[in-house]
């Protein structure tokens, strides 16, 4: 099993947003702007965690920290190449230290921000999962826990949408945040979820993927997609179950329903997939 680890130095800043172990979850409005949270919580381990939004292609970035850590090692779940500047700035404002920019998926519709990053931030890290068969630094499989000082994301494959998507759940266990949050890229959307008619994309397999890795998971995980069409920001395992107007269907129907979906092709799908099959630079690996 890959175990990915932070192992650089770094003195930080002390922070009041935070999501702890018992404290109170909350979401950030979609414009990106910061809603201050004082937990109560004696947990010693703090995930600070932000929802990001990138309005073009409605794409929410998140990022996390560990706060607790001294170096407070951060990672950023699908960044966007148009807003890498402002998320690079929220980083050096939190006095974080970025260790990953990684993806859910090889985008369609969007070129991904994280080549971007590498090139100017030293040290960084890219993650995609090894199925994408896009080139990354870190190659990652179901299974494989990416470390971010003493918390980490699960990695589980949620192939469907693309061959490639993997959904990140934070970790299990008594020092890790509570709820569980899953960051499900484009699989599981809010009441809804993605398409399969491209980039290897299969109904049968997204059904499996949802109910196999994501419906299991316990009722209170917080879903956090990639996208969100209508204002929404955060639903949870529950929610979804009873209420998603495609993944409730029995299989038969809800291939009924993707087949019938009749969506016009992203107008950045012939950029951003080969791009995004190298970091979104056509030169990622080399500037690290
Ligand atoms: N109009 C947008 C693309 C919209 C789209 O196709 N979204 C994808 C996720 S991005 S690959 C999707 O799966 N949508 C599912 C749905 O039910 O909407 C553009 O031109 O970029
Ligand atoms: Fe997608």
């Amino acid at each position: 099993m890959l175990q990915l680890r932070f192992i650089n130095r770094q003195s930080l800043l002390v922070l009041d947003n935070l999501c702890t172990k018992k404290g109170v979850h909350f979401t950030i409005p979609r414009n990106g702007s910061q809603m201050p949270i004082t937990t109560t919580s004696s947990s010693t381990k703090k995930l600070l965690f932000r929802q990001l939004f990138e309005k073009d292609s409605s794409t929410y970035t998140y990022l996390l920290a560990d706060v607790s850590h001294p170096q407070k090692p951060a990672l950023l779940i699908d960044p966007v190449d148009k807003t890498v500047d402002r998320d690079l700035s929220l980083i050096k404002e939190l006095g974080l230290k970025l260790i990953y920019a990684m993806n859910t998926h090889v985008h369609a519709d969007h070129v991904t921000g994280t080549g971007l990053i590498k090139s100017k931030v030293s040290g960084v890290k890219s993650i995609i999962s090894k199925a994408s068969g896009s080139k990354a630094d870190l190659l990652i499989e179901p299974g494989d826990k990416v470390s971010f000082g003493d918390l980490f994301l699960e990695v589980r494959a949620t192939p469907g949408h693309t061959l490639g998507c993997v959904t990140y759940v934070t970790g299990d266990g008594p020092d890790q945040p509570q709820p569980r949050m899953a960051f499900t890229g484009d699989t599981l959307l809010i009441r809804g979820c993605g398409r399969t008619d491209f980039q290897g994309g299969s109904s049968q397999q997204l059904y499996n993927s949802v109910h196999s890795q994501i419906f299991t998971l316990p009722k209170d995980t917080f879903i956090y997609p990639a996208h969100d069409y209508r204002g929404f920001t955060v639903s949870t395992v529950g929610e979804e179950m009873l209420y998603n107007p495609r993944l409730t269907k029995d299989e038969e129907t809800f291939e009924g329903i993707m087949k019938n979906l009749n969506l016009s092709y992203p107008k950045m799908m012939d950029v951003a997939v080969p791009a995004n099959m190298v970091c979104g630079l056509q030169d990622p690996i080399s500037k690290a």
